[in-house]
């Protein structure tokens, strides 16, 4: 998410606002608040001295910081100068800043009166006049919005551009501060409900990735079969659950079926369910992916592998929403929204006669690329390795919190053949690895880049991490998900849990590497 750069000429203070006062000194500012977040332990009393110090400086009347609480849609105040009221809570969009955390550009409003974005109930409740606003959003290393810092005045025209520019600042160093807390950790949880996907779980706000989104945007607002086509770990499941949580049918099921994790025989069973009887050892009725997500969506995830005879099955609820379980004559009838997914090329299986010509036309109505990470830009790259660095720093419970210089320069010379899951696994190993509050070179499970390293490769140092620097990623992933499954005793539903991948994907691995477990 890319919040627009807001461009105004300075403005010469109205003859209603006062002379300025003596312009404080930035530096000064940010110094005061760095001291403050060394001294500080308690976040809340942080926090609160935080907005005294800001609105002091800035010689306004009251402030507030806000955070966004993204499982409900709604903005919460976490510090404020509020005698009157226990907490503010606002819709994101609702109010000046509610409207902030929506777009993401700051606000300057010289005088609330006549403004239609004003929410002018706060000012009811606190017997308060508010007359000039100035509110940036807070925005977190990955560029997504974190919450909203305001300032209010009794008098108008009260703030400039230079006090914009100073608060943005102060913006990042609060930004920053709420990152390396759990607290940021569980207002990015999944906590469910329909925000939980909107397009701030999907990090990258490259020009790739903004078509991305507005062909999310503008498939989500209909019922269309959209295919989702890209290399395998570009992030084509993610992508699907984004279309169904932006859509109508967000409060229904998103019901994913992996069609690559079962045998041809299973794949019609989890699709289509099956009646008591239909086999042996079928002794109960058994409800499919189909039934199950009735008004809300079906995402058939690898659908290059489902065999011609399902094909035919499959085009007849695309065409119709109708079907039968399997051993069973009674046809059912759905209302479900399609989605699929693939890493084949299927007009090329179709052209080999492996995949039905009529299925594909009827699955492409939309479709959508993925691209690969090499194709997304430096800034995406960065965008996602500091997101996934936060994330498991968290996990992990290390201090960890940057890249070094070499670190990030290696990141960018990888050329990423397993897409953001191989980044994000690599970051997680880096993670683990690391020692102290950045991540180096030595940290990253990389294969050694010849540009970097001597024939022999690197000496001394960090032991293990200069030696899995040798590995292929195949190797080293291979040497990852045994250490894990033998650390679960074999089990597969543990240590896909503990690697933060599916059950599926996991034994799709196993497969793949050819693990013994
Ligand atoms: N833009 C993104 N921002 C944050 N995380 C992402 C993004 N894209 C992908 N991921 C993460 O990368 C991993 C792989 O994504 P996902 O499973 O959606 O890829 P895929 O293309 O469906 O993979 P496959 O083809 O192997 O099924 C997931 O953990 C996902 O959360």
């Amino acid at each position: 998410m890319e919040p627009a750069a807001r461009k105004k000429p300075a403005r010469t203070p109205t003859p209603e606002a006062p002379a300025k006062r003596t312009r404080v000194d930035r530096d000064s500012v940010l110094f005061a608040l760095g001291e403050l977040v060394r001294r500080e332990v308690d976040l809340d009393a942080l926090l609160a001295q935080v907005i005294d110090t800001v609105t002091k400086a800035m010689d306004a009347d009251r402030g507030t910081f806000y955070l966004v609480d993204r499982a409900r849609g709604e903005l919460f105040s976490k510090a404020a100068h509020l005698p009157e009221l226990r907490e503010i809570r606002l819709k994101v969009g609702q109010g000046i800043a509610g409207h902030v955390a929506r777009t993401g550009e700051a606000i300057n409003l010289s005088h609330t009166e006549g403004d239609p974005r004003f929410y002018g109930a706060i000012d009811r409740a606190t017997n308060y006049a508010t007359r000039s606003m100035l509110c940036v959003p807070v925005l977190d290393r990955a560029g997504e919005i974190l919450g909203v810092l305001q300032l209010l005045n009794k008098k108008g025209a009260a703030f400039d551009d230079d006090d914009e520019a100073l608060l943005r600042a102060l913006a990042s160093q609060v930004a920053m501060l709420v990152e390396s807390t759990s607290l940021y950790a569980q207002l990015r949880a999944p906590t469910g409900g329909p925000l939980r996907y909107r397009f701030n779980g999907v990090v990258g706000g490259g020009a790739r990735m903004r078509r991305v989104y507005d062909l999310v945007t503008r498939a989500a607002g209909t019922d269309a079969t959209v295919l989702i086509t890209g290399e395998t770990g570009t992030g084509k499941g993610l992508i699907a659950r984004a279309i169904h949580y932006n859509s109508p049918r967000a409060g229904r099921p998103f019901v994913a079926v992996d069609c690559a994790s079962l045998p041809a025989t299973l794949i019609e069973n989890e699709l289509f369910g099956h009646e008591r009887g239909a086999y042996t050892g079928a002794d109960q009725r058994s409800v499919g992916k189909f039934e199950a997500a009735d008004g809300g969506t079906v995402f058939l995830d690898e659908l290059g592998e489902v065999p011609l005879p399902l094909q035919s099955k499959l085009l007849r609820v695309l065409q119709d929403r109708e079907f039968e379980r399997v051993g069973g004559r009674k046809t059912l009838k759905v209302d479900v929204r399609i989605l699929a997914a693939t890493n084949r090329n299927l007009e090329d299986m179709v052209a080999r006669q492996r995949f039905r010509e009529d299925l594909y036309y009827r699955l492409r109505v939309l479709s959508l690329a993925m691209p690969p990470l090499r194709e997304r830009g430096p800034e995406d790259l960065e965008q996602l390795a500091y997101h996934f660095l936060a994330g498991f720093a968290q996990r992990h419970n290390k201090p960890v919190v940057r890249f070094s210089p070499p670190a990030l320069a290696r990141l960018h010379a990888h050329s990423w053949p397993g897409n953001i899951r191989e980044l994000e696994n690599c970051i997680e190993g880096a993670v683990v690895l690391s020692v102290g509050d950045a991540i180096e070179v030595a940290d990253l499970p990389l294969p050694a880049d010849p540009r970097e390293l001597p024939p022999a490769g690197r000496k001394g140092g960090r032991g293990a991490a200069a030696d899995l620097a040798r590995l292929s990623w195949t190797e080293m992933e291979k040497l990852y998900i045994e250490a894990v499954l033998a650390a679960h005793d074999g089990n597969r539903s543990g240590a896909a849990r503990a690697m933060g991948i599916g059950r599926a994907t996991l034994l799709r691995k196993i497969k793949a590497l050819k693990i013994r477990a």
